[in-house]
């Protein structure tokens, strides 16, 4: 119980924060009232007058963001030092007010222990109600207590345990207040490399992510944000599951996207069949599609005659595999090629017009007359020219080069390789040995339309990277802007070495060198695109070849092969943090280690911190899922609770009435907060009809009360209470099963039941 007078001390503190607040946020309002009035002109002002209100909204969105819970955090230092933390930094205009909670000054709050108490003396957890502080939870922190103590391992063990107990609400919340030691090395673990975090379910590593992603852009701010983050999470459910963290910590400049998001211009939802997406992700099929680009390169089978103005033209395979093999030897992408393709080919058709119309019968003076030209033909060069460009410009001639060498899209070259079994066939038998089965390619074809599925994407990217894009246009109008930047900032550097140390009246300003001095007008040119008026993820989404600066995967155990490479693509730096945990995947082909994973990209370059502690899942439902799965797959071994509910999980079996009856009972005693059915997707249509109560949906709702998901569907997710139905049928249905009833088990903060369904 604090005192009132402690209460009325850190009120009086907080009061200050909150009154710094206002006045920030009622500066920013005025800056951003004044940018929206200037006027347009030129397009240079426009475009600054466009990025000025961009960053004021921006700005006044993340002071809005930190209303809720802004100070959170009091250390007392051994120097006497007092520091609040909380999500943002707060300045007076000559003191801290409020220290950011990323700040290394504030490590201590999350590491800090009796043993090791980094100079603190006493660290204070302050629960806020609006503006209001409701309650402090003290922790001194000196060697007495660590004789008495020990060295505890969970911090700020009671707002921890009310944050773990508080119901769900269908939105994942931020843990700033919270966080424990382990989860705070990995959040602010250097950047460099590849980072895999590994835990079991409900350790924290989606909010451990989360939470990493905030502590990179604050600390390597100037690096990443002209790049960007990425954040890919399993499906578009999940990440409105986490939407609301990142912003509720103040960053916005992140982009959030599931593995079908990341080619731009396509939205994969496409469902297909767990085997299809399987072979889709194989790594094999880097060769297959390549495969596939070489049989669309073609030469005539038979001699092909062409008829052109009524007069016949011959392709033959002799005639064309020369200029197909220096089309291939060239390096160049299949579109970029092709000029080499055509160029040849039409040498070739245009020999033979040559020959028939540029002849010279009398060319070796057959009449004895002495007046032959001695040359077989009558045509020069620019004749010959003449007629290559007739030839290319002729329907019938461009359509046969189309057939043998096609300008190809990614799209199209999939939607043509599914939709021919013969293509198929004879992309598989590349090589020694064929890359599919006949069955295999049987799964793959499919007949045009309907859509991409999530398991396409990886394939188009890799099918753009094979294919070369024509980007002509995009390349011109990116120097086009370039130029318009370079014009631009010089005109900036002319103008501020004209006025040059004159406006400069106190000494601080007169320190700061000139940027004329400092900065070329190509950098000055590359700082401005930087502050485009779109942030790095919106231009980024947008961009199939865009190039993050951090790369953040959670759920990484599920992922293919290909989508693997298609990321590793999008992180040449490999700048990357994956969480994930092996025992949950229930992916067909799924990896067995991370070094699996890893090593085509980065060998054995890689680290591993692991996460111990479940906060989600109490004691008692973890016990139970333990001896469940023991006999099942006894390399299960479920992570250490860190609270018990009081609460056995419940067993049943019985009719469809009876489990209506149960899950009706069940969200009866929510109180405020959310549960899920998680059923076989053979039981969905019965369950879903018989419980109406239940949302149901490819993506549902999760801040509706009750919902019914598939195991896959509630991955990454949790709710107080669930009920797993038919788990024998979970745990058998699939080569991964167990790990799917492992999933299943471990979503519920509180309650669980388990109920087999007997047949009618
Ligand atoms: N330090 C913490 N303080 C408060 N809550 C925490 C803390 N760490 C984790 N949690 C909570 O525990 C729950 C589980 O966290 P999270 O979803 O990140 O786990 P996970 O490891 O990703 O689980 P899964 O593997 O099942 O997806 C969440 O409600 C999260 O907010």
């Amino acid at each position: 119980m604090s005192s009132l007078s402690t209460l009325a001390e850190e009120q009086s503190h907080l009061s200050v924060i909150y009154g710094r607040l206002d006045e920030l946020r009622a500066q920013v309002r005025d800056r951003l009232a004044e940018a929206r009035r200037r006027g347009g002109g030129t397009p240079e002002a426009r475009s600054q007058r466009d990025a000025a209100v961009h960053a004021h909204a921006d700005r006044l969105a993340r002071y809005d963001a930190v209303e809720h819970g802004l100070c959170f955090g009091r250390l007392d230092m051994r120097d006497g030092e007092r520091l609040h933390i909380g999500r943002i930094g707060i300045h007076d205009t000559d003191r801290p007010l409020l220290l950011d909670w990323r700040a290394p000054a504030a490590r201590p709050f999350y590491v800090a222990t009796a043993v090791t108490p980094h100079g603190v003396t006493l660290r204070r957890h302050i629960r806020t109600r609006g503006r209001a502080v409701v309650e402090l939870d003290d922790e001194i922190l000196d060697l007495d207590a660590a004789a008495t103590a020990g060295d505890r391992t969970l911090t700020g063990e009671a707002a921890l345990l009310s944050a773990l107990t508080a119901g769900r609400t269908g939105r994942m919340r931020d843990i700033v207040e919270t966080i424990q030691a382990e989860q705070d090395r990995v959040i602010r673990a250097e950047p460099g490399g590849v980072l895999v975090v590994q835990g079991g379910p409900g350790t924290g590593k989606t909010a451990v992510a989360l939470h990493r992603a905030a502590y990179l852009l604050y600390t390597y701010r100037e690096q990443l944000s002209a790049r960007g983050v990425l954040i890919v999470g399993p499906n578009a459910t999940f990440l409105r599951y986490i939407s609301q963290v990142l912003p509720s910590l103040a960053e916005t400049g992140v982009l959030l996207a599931t593995p079908g998001d990341l080619y731009p211009g396509i939205t994969a939802r496409r469902s297909e069949p767990a085997p299809v997406a399987e072979i889709k992700g194989r790594a094999v099929m880097v060769e297959f599609l390549a495969a596939a680009v070489r049989d669309r390169q073609r030469v005539p089978a038979e001699p092909w005659e062409i008829d052109v103005d009524g007069h016949p033209l011959r392709l033959t395979a002799a005639d064309c595999e020369p200029s197909r093999d220096r089309a291939r030897a060239s390096g160049l992408r299949h579109n970029a090629a092709r000029p080499i393709f055509v160029t040849g080919v039409l040498d070739v058709l245009a020999a033979q017009v040559a020959d028939r119309i540029g002849a010279d019968p009398f060319w070796d003076d057959p009449l004895g007359a002495d007046d032959a030209l001695a040359t077989p033909n009558l045509l020069d060069e620019s004749d010959r020219a003449d007629i290559r460009a007739d030839l290319a410009a002729n329907p019938v001639v461009r359509a046969a080069i189309d057939e043998l060498w096609p300008q190809l899209t990614p799209a199209g070259l999939l939607t043509d390789l599914y939709a021919a079994r013969t293509a198929l066939a004879r992309a598989a038998r590349t090589g020694a040995t064929p890359l599919l089965t006949a069955a295999e390619c049987e799964l793959l074809h499919r007949a045009p339309g309907g859509g991409w599925s999530p398991a396409d994407v990886p394939l188009l990217d890799e099918a753009a990277e094979l294919l070369g894009e024509d980007d002509r246009a995009a390349r011109a109008a990116a120097a086009r802007e370039r130029a318009r930047r370079l014009a631009y900032a010089q005109g900036v550097l002319d103008i501020t070495a004209g006025s040059k140390s004159y406006e400069l009246e106190d000494d601080d300003e007169a320190a700061i060198p000139n940027i004329a001095d400092v900065m070329e007008a190509d950098m000055l040119a590359e700082r401005l695109a930087e502050r485009e008026v779109r942030s790095a993820a919106e231009r980024a989404a947008t961009d199939r070849e865009w190039v993050f600066g951090h790369v953040i995967v959670d759920e990484a155990q599920e992922l293919s092969p290909m989508a693997w490479r298609l990321l590793m693509r999008r992180c040449p730096s490999r700048s990357m943090t994956l969480v994930g945990d092996l025992a949950q995947t229930g992916a067909l082909g799924a990896p067995s280690s991370w070094s699996q994973v890893l090593s085509p990209y980065v060998a054995e370059r890689w680290r591993l911190a692991e996460l111990t502690v479940s906060y989600r899942t109490p004691a008692e439902i973890m016990e139970y899922t333990r001896r469940l799965l023991s006999t099942a797959d006894p390399a299960i071994v479920p992570p250490q609770p860190v609270r018990s509910a009081g609460v056995e999980p419940w067993e049943a079996t019985g009719a469809l009435s009876e489990l209506v009856a149960r899950v009706t009972y069940e969200i009866d005693a929510l109180g405020d907060g959310r549960l899920a059915v998680i059923a076989p997707a053979g039981r969905q249509a019965a369950l879903a009809a018989a419980l109406p109560a239940l949302t149901t949906g490819p993506s549902p709702d999760l801040e509706d009360r009750a919902v019914l998901l598939t195991v896959a569907q509630a991955k990454g997710l949790e709710f107080d209470t669930v009920v797993v139905v038919d788990p024998e049928r979970v745990r058998t249905g699939s080569p991964r099963g167990a790990n799917d009833l492992y999933v299943a088990l471990t979503r519920p903060t509180r309650r669980l039941g388990v109920f087999t369904l007997l047949p009618d």
